[in-house]
């Protein structure tokens, strides 16, 4: 699987503990950086992850911060972007089963390497299960599409 990686300073050391992983799982990454430890704008990245995977670059995008919630943020204001910030498996595997996530955000300061390693795998794992959950995916999409609009258009 095609997976693009990115991470501000904060996470730079576990963003390269990921991509290390990913790439011994048989993945391919496309590292969108930072690419050392100098401080850098969690937006940058968070914008450069997103891209990759609306542009069909890559299937889904990793993003990582300090807590995961500036990057998640910022991924999500990309049109076609859900990106869930998990620091367990469980939500993660819920996000790609029920909301079809294409992101995965999460902080360097909340998870160690074992456990964010785990949750990456466990989000890859996992399918959307369509259905019910597809319709409100569906409700989801139709905001993004009107996102300029001030009105509630969902009910
Ligand atoms: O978590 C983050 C955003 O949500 C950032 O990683 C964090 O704000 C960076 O902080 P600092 O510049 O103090 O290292």
């Amino acid at each position: 699987m095609k997976i693009a990686i990115g991470s501000d300073h904060a996470a730079f050391a576990l963003k390269e503990v990921v991509k290390k992983h990913l790439l011994d799982s048989g993945h391919e990454v496309l590292d969108m950086g930072t690419y050392s430890p100098e401080r850098a704008d969690y937006p940058v990245y968070g914008e450069k992850v997103a891209k990759a995977v609306i542009n069909g670059d890559a299937k889904y995008g990793v993003a990582i911060c300090g807590t995961g919630a500036g990057i998640s943020i910022t991924a999500n204001k990309v049109p076609g972007i859900r990106c869930v910030l998990a620091s367990e498996p469980y939500t993660a595997v819920l996000s790609r089963r029920h909301n079809d996530a294409n992101m995965l955000a999460m902080g360097a300061r909340v998870v160690g390497e074992g456990l964010a390693c785990m949750i990456v795998d466990q989000f890859l794992e996992a399918e959307f299960e369509g259905g019910r959950h597809a319709d409100r995916v569906a409700l989801i999409t139709k905001l993004d599409q009107n996102r300029d609009s001030k009105k509630t258009i969902l009910s």
